[in-house]
């Protein structure tokens, strides 16, 4: 097996970051200064590279429905939402008020408040009321760890094709898994699992903190 990787440093994350279509999107930039201004919790957010990473995956899969599993301020949901063709629609989930409003605002300036539905409260309470019918084609998964394989076992069935999962690194907490480190736990046994479920076709990728794309085999 090859071993061959290279070791990033800020001057290459930051190199990385500024090399992208889009880089300098004026209203992604208002938004993240604007979750930036929200202080230490705006670390939630996920990252620039990542969220182009989105927007191409749902792109490139030509997804037009799709489920976000913690929203935070928006940013994900912006990049889902605006690589849908024209008739596309994202569930958000999210249990803040506070973040929906925020994202909600930014959904209005980018135009896309019709393709995005917040559904406010717990996310396993929203996605167990789902109609039996709803089938996504894909599914972001950034909330709560300690409920991640719950939400990867209920929206299993109910995907077409393909979901991502973030923080699966949890900061490379997975690698020392002390009792005490619930979730550190909990993400390190889901991706043993992950890596072994026929159900699907599994990669954790290096890059954010750790996101892995789950294919659903037919
Ligand atoms: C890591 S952030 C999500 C970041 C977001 N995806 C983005 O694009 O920036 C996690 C979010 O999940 C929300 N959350 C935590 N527990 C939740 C739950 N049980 N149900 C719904 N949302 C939850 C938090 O309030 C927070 O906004």
């Amino acid at each position: 097996m090859s071993l061959t990787f290279y070791p990033i440093t800020k001057e290459l994350y930051d190199y990385a970051v500024c090399h992208r279509t889009y880089a300098s999107d004026p209203l992604m930039q208002k938004l993240r200064s604007e979750t930036m201004a929200l202080g230490e919790i705006s670390e939630m957010a996920i990252p620039p590279e990542e969220e182009s990473f989105l927007s191409i995956l749902v792109a490139a899969c030509n997804a037009k429905t799709a489920i976000e599993v913690g929203t935070f301020t928006g940013i994900g949901s912006i990049a889902i939402a605006r690589a849908f063709p024209q008739y596309g629609k994202l569930v958000g989930c999210e249990i803040n008020p506070q973040w929906i409003a925020l994202a909600y605002k930014c959904w209005k300036e980018a135009g896309l408040e019709h393709k995005i539905e917040a559904k406010l409260g717990p996310a396993l309470k929203t996605i167990q009321e789902l109609e039996e019918e709803v089938r996504f084609d894909f599914a972001f998964i950034d909330a709560d760890k300690e409920n991640y394989e719950n939400y990867y076992e209920l929206l299993l069935p109910k995907m077409r094709q393909n979901g991502l999962l973030d923080n699966m690194f949890w900061r490379g907490r997975v690698l020392c898994s002390e009792k005490s480190d619930k979730d550190a736990l909990v993400l390190n046994r889901l991706n043993d699992k992950l890596s072994n479920d026929t159900r699907i076709e599994s990669v954790l990728l290096p890059i954010a903190d750790g996101v892995v794309i789950a294919r659903k085999k037919s």
